[in-house]
């Protein structure tokens, strides 16, 4: 059996990163407290407040920002925390070495149903000269973070992590401790299982409408098989099915808002998801660009997502390859 603490000891992890991921997990521990109370702990339902991205926030998406704000911002080693739920950058030691950019709670419209969601998180290390109350500081990209990951809090919670060295899984045991459950995850690399918000089908760009025609096709159309689709509608659960049995995920740009180029935010959802889809040996892109090169320009900014199993992804980008003026390539470069 082994600790979280103990194994990135083992994978000769600084000890101030290691300091950090035990900071984020004592909140995070304190997040699936309060989920598994629900209604007893009357954190069920919404608040009145809007958030910067004009969503109405749940009460959790609140606790959950308060918890991991709090506990992050008392430790010395954070220079800054960023999050989906604050409007801008709150600056913490000025002699920190790491920033901290978050979803405190991912996935929210399935609190009041009881279904799982999660807190997906980026580490990056604050670059000289930098004022970490700022935007600037935090518009790096996403191969400069050193460390990514998300907690899932299911019917177990589970810490899914990388450090740059491949992506492992952590149980939360009734101890209160992280213990390793799955080492060196790796994704298959051929799938026959999809997920997208179909509801969006007409929104889309033609290049996405033709290679969910021929999934949907099965055995009979140009992919000669069949095809299983799932959604979950929570990021977090969705890229544990992919991290877990194989399989692509997708929230592609659509019409509906033509100034963004996608619904989910780069920074704490596209950068971290792609770092632990990368190291576990999937493929992360916009359909147009690595997520990972994309070149940020604000903290909220939105990007299209398409992540899981190589060979799946690598077939959809090829549906895209010959669309050279389509707007979602514009938008997402
Ligand atoms: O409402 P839709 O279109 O199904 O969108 C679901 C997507 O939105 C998200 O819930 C957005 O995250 P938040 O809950 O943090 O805003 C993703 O987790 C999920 O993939
Ligand atoms: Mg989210
Ligand atoms: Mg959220």
């Amino acid at each position: 059996m082994l600790l979280l603490s103990q194994f990135l000891k083992q994978q000769e992890t600084e000890d101030k990163l290691v300091d950090l991921i035990g900071t984020l997990m004592l909140a995070c521990k304190e997040v699936a407290i309060q989920l598994r109370e629900g209604e007893l702990a009357g954190v069920l339902g919404s608040t009145d407040n809007t958030n910067v991205q004009g969503e109405t926030q749940k009460k959790m998406d609140v606790i959950a920002n308060d918890l991991l704000k709090k506990f992050l911002l008392d430790n010395a080693l954070v220079a800054g925390i960023a999050s989906e739920e604050e409007d801008h950058p709150v600056g913490g030691n000025p002699n920190g070495k790491y920033l901290v950019i978050f979803d405190p709670l991912d996935g929210s419209s399935n609190i009041d149903i009881n279904v799982s969601v999660g807190t997906i998180f980026s580490v990056l290390e604050i670059e000289e000269g930098m004022d970490p109350t700022k935007d600037e500081a935090y518009l790096q990209c996403g191969r400069k973070q050193v460390a990514a990951g998300y907690v899932l809090y299911g019917q177990s919670s589970i810490l899914s992590l990388s450090t740059g060295h491949g992506v492992n899984f952590f149980t939360l045991a009734h101890t209160g401790d992280f213990i390793l459950t799955r080492q060196q995850v790796t994704i298959p690399k051929e799938t026959n299982e999809f997920a997208i918000n179909m509801s969006n089908h007409r929104f889309w760009e033609d290049e996405m409408r033709n290679y969910i025609g021929d999934l949907l096709q099965g055995e009979e159309g140009a992919r000669g098989k069949n095809f299983n689709m799932r959604w979950i509608a929570s990021m977090v659960a969705e890229v544990h099915r992919v991290l877990t049995r194989g399989g692509i995920f997708a929230y592609p740009w659509d019409s509906r808002d033509s100034s963004k180029p996608g619904k989910l935010r780069l920074m704490y959802e596209g950068n971290p998801m792609s770092m632990l889809i990368e190291q576990a040996g999937g493929v992360s892109s916009t359909c147009y660009k690595n997520i990972l090169d994309l070149e940020p320009k604000h903290i909220h900014q939105r990007c299209s997502v398409a992540l899981g199993s190589s060979k799946e992804v690598e077939t959809l980008l090829t549906y895209h390859s010959e669309s050279s003026d389509g707007r979602a390539a514009k938008l997402n470069t």
